[in-house]
């Protein structure tokens, strides 16, 4: 997949951290302070041309998330003709400040196939079981 590195030639690319891993690590390009209870647009630095038919999902650490440190909008989407730099949202949700320095892994960054429909109008829908119940309409535990 194409990339382009914005600033420093020494940057470390994303990486999948393991063999089997879905995402890449993404890295901050940035120091920052994620303020209690705030969210901060924190820049990794990189632009990315994805596959045609490909969007990227920008998803939290779970190793950060459980110490309150997420992606607020997980999972970001990077369309498909997106050419700026990948940015992540993060967001504090404890009462300290959090320190992020330029280098570290901050969230990580799934490619998926995406699927595209287009609209049929019509008048009725086909019948279900389920019909018009949701929201725990199956019952809660
Ligand atoms: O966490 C994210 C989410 C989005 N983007 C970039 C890539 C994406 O393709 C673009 C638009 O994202 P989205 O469609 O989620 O935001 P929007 O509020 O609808 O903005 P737009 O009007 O630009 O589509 O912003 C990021 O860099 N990080
Ligand atoms: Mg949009």
């Amino acid at each position: 997949m194409k990339v382009k590195i914005i600033n420093s030639s020494s940057f470390e690319l994303p990486s999948y951290g393991s063999a089997g891993a879905a995402g890449m690590d993404l890295r901050s390009e940035v120091d920052v302070v994620l303020w209690p209870g705030l969210t901060e647009v924190v820049g990794t630095g990189i632009r990315i041309q994805l596959p045609k038919g490909y969007e990227a999902q920008i998803r939290s650490r779970s190793g950060l998330a459980s110490r309150g440190i997420c992606v607020a909008n997980s999972p970001g989407t990077i369309d498909e003709d997106y050419r700026g730099e990948i940015k992540v949202i993060l967001i504090n949700h404890t009462n300290r400040c959090h320190k992020v320095f330029a280098g570290d892994r901050i969230a990580q960054l799934v490619v998926a196939p995406v699927t595209r429909v287009e609209w049929v109008k019509v008048e009725t829908l086909d019948d279900t079981e389920r019909a018009a119940g949701g929201l725990g309409s199956t019952g809660v535990r």
